[in-house]
């Protein structure tokens, strides 16, 4: 290897650092191979199993990456595991697959990365080229390593060991991210993106630990966070904030879609069979992020919805605006002069 192109891996291995948050290192490795290998298409996809998709049962999806900044309109589809041969293929082998796409004149390579997480296969990269260059596809395979390494990093820093929902940690990173976001009266922001931070608490959580004992409320936990993952979109953020308490930060909501989509969510733990436990409810207390927030500010009045919630008979779900727009809850005059609706 030449020494300027070892300065140039140098500084897109800088470049793929920099930012040290979990879908921001993702799209920087979809970026940084673009910059180094002579790729017509380069894709990340990670699995996810979900639920809503099909009725029935769980199932594997490959679910793009790169997509959460969004709106839901343009979102791919998200693609049926068990209907991708060469996926599957790269998945049973942890290896490698290429495949000739595309007929005699256009013909495309496709070569698909398994990635492995801790929990095996997680993510697979897609790399469509016209041409296959060993020298590209080596160096492919080690920034793949050097990846699926940081990443292990990252996530070990950024998510709850219990759960695998994003941590308290992120949790202030991000909101910090998304309110600086608000602020600047940036393009992106033209569509006047909307943030609504729910919060959700267990009911009577204490009783399920008093009866059961720890370990059990730990799976209660673990099932809980499932149902989250499963119910909300996977660009939603979703963090584990506290001992029985999880938030969701949800994108492009007014007041009618949050309500909407919180009661959704508290059907679904009503539902739930939970074993060795049965069924359990959740309190849910609502509020819209603005731009003047600090997380401290909007935690504050997500918990005062919440405690209201509790307070009012539990399993149900509440909206802080909507709570003092109706006179049920009385803040002082900075809460109630937040009007985002
Ligand atoms: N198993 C388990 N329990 C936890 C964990 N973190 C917190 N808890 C328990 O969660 C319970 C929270 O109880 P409380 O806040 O008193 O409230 P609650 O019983 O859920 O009742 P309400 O919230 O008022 O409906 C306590 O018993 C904590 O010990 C954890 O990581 N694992």
């Amino acid at each position: 290897m030449t020494r300027s192109t070892d300065s140039k891996l140098l500084l897109s291995l800088t470049k793929l650092i920099e930012k040290p948050e979990i879908k921001a290192f993702q799209c920087s490795l979809i970026q940084t191979l673009n910059d180094i290998i002579s790729a017509d298409s380069i894709t990340l996809y990670e699995m996810h199993t979900l639920k809503k998709l099909s009725k029935a049962q769980a199932e594997d999806f490959l679910v793009r990456v790169g997509y959460d900044d969004r709106l839901e309109k343009d979102l791919p589809a998200p693609m049926r595991f068990s209907d991708e041969a060469q996926f599957l293929m790269a998945y049973e082998r942890r290896d490698v697959v290429i495949e000739q796409i595309g007929d005699q004149e256009n013909s495309l390579f496709r070569c698909i990365y398994p990635i492995l997480g801790i929990k095996g296969v997680t993510e697979f990269l897609a790399i469509d080229c016209k041409k296959l260059i060993k020298q590209e596809q080596e160096l492919a395979t080690r920034f793949i390593g050097f990846y699926r390494n940081y990443l292990a990093l990252l996530n070990d820093n950024q998510r709850d060991h219990l759960t695998g929902l994003l941590n308290r940690k992120s949790f202030d990173d991000k909101m910090m991210q998304i309110i600086i976001s608000l602020g600047t009266g940036s393009k992106r922001n033209a569509d006047k993106a909307q943030y609504c931070l729910a919060l959700f608490d267990i009911d009577h959580f204490k009783r399920v630990n008093d009866t059961y004992g720890h370990l059990v409320g730990d799976e209660v936990l673990l099932h809980f966070s499932q149902c989250i993952s499963e119910t909300f979109r996977e660009y939603d953020l979703l963090f584990r904030v506290g001992g029985e308490e999880f938030v969701a930060v949800i994108r492009n909501v007014n007041a009618k879609t949050a309500e909407f989509i919180m009661e959704r969510f508290r059907h679904v733990i009503e539902a739930y069979h939970f074993p060795q436990v049965g069924h359990v409810t959740v309190s849910i207390g609502s509020t819209f992020i603005a731009p003047s927030d600090l997380p401290v500010t909007i935690m504050d009045r997500a918990d005062k919805a919440l405690y209201y919630a509790k307070e009012h008979g539990r399993n149900q779900s509440v909206i802080f605006e909507q709570l003092v727009a109706s006179g049920k809850l009385q803040v002082d005059i900075t809460e109630s002069d937040i009007d985002l609706f």
